[in-house]
């Protein structure tokens, strides 16, 4: 584990290094993901690693697990309470487009909302430290596409792009992250009671086994290349059609 630990930590300080950057910078939310980030980027940078915590429809000391991370690994952290900042944005829009504000889709787009304003705010501080963004998409969440167009998807830098939500869990225990992050089940927290696995209709265990290469449940196969294949547009650049040749 220590030379994994390693291999991932000289990377982040060679990269950051060749950008020419001051350092690295990680939303915390009291997860599991940004929790290993977070860990991994205090031993590439012990003085210029920073932890913002942005909540929405809650308070800072409602994020406990969060606090308790950015204080265990020691790592200088801001908080930025968004709540406003959404409830102005989402009023604003929701006042635009009126009757054809769209119930259906509410819930998925104030979702996607916080993920980005978070992402829009974490770029702020970033920039004015001259630090990167360090995302914290593993390997399941890279290949379902599980989250957030230019929202948490956006970053600088993806170290834990090729771990798998176990490798996760057990480079997380070896680096010492608090037991109430372990042992808590993955969530988006972005609406009430939302579960990763919940959501997505198949278990971090399966999307490991599978993204290994072993045998699974047929549904679940079905339900992981179909989240795959609906997201593939995540993982690209996004089209555009060739350039005009005149004979074509
Ligand atoms: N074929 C295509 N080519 C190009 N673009 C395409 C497209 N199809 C949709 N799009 C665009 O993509 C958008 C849909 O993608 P997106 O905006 O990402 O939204 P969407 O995939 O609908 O939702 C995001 C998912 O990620 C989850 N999430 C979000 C944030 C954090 C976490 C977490 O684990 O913490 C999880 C969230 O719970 C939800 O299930 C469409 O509105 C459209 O703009
Ligand atoms: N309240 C928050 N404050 C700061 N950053 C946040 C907050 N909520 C989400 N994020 C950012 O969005 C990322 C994506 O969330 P995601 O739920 O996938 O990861 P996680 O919370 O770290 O881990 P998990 O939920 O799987 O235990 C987080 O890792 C974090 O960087
Ligand atoms: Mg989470």
């Amino acid at each position: 584990m220590k030379e994994r630990v390693n291999h991932i930590v000289n990377w982040i300080k060679n990269y950051v290094e060749d950008a020419g950057a001051n350092g690295v910078i990680v939303g915390v939310s009291g997860g599991i993901d940004s929790a290993l980030a977070a860990a991994l980027m205090k031993r590439a940078y012990p003085n210029n690693s920073m932890g913002v915590i942005m909540p929405i429809d809650k308070k800072v000391e409602d994020q406990p697990d969060a606090l308790e991370l950015v204080k265990s690994i020691d790592l200088t952290y801001y908080s930025v309470e968004l709540t406003d900042t959404f409830n102005t944005q989402i009023k604003d829009i929701e006042n635009t487009i009126g009757d054809e504000w769209s119930k259906e889709t509410e819930r998925m787009v104030r979702a996607n909302l916080m993920a980005r304003i978070r992402m829009s705010t974490l770029y702020a501080i970033a920039q004015n430290f001259g630090y990167l963004v360090v995302g914290t998409g593993n390997k399941a969440e890279k290949y379902t596409g599980y989250f957030t167009k230019f929202g948490d998807g956006a970053s600088d830098i993806e170290p834990l792009m090729n771990l798998s939500k176990g490798e996760v869990y057990k480079m997380s225990e070896y680096l010492g992250v608090p037991d109430a992050i372990l042992n808590k089940q993955p969530s988006a927290g972005l609406w009430e009671d939302q579960t990763d696995e919940g959501e997505m209709g198949v278990s971090y265990a399966h999307i490991d086994a599978f993204l290994r290469g072993e045998d699974i449940p047929e549904d679940s196969v079905k339900t992981i290349q179909d989240l795959h294949n609906k997201t593939m547009h995540k993982r690209q650049e996004a089209p555009g059609p060739n350039q005009f040749q005149k004979d074509e």
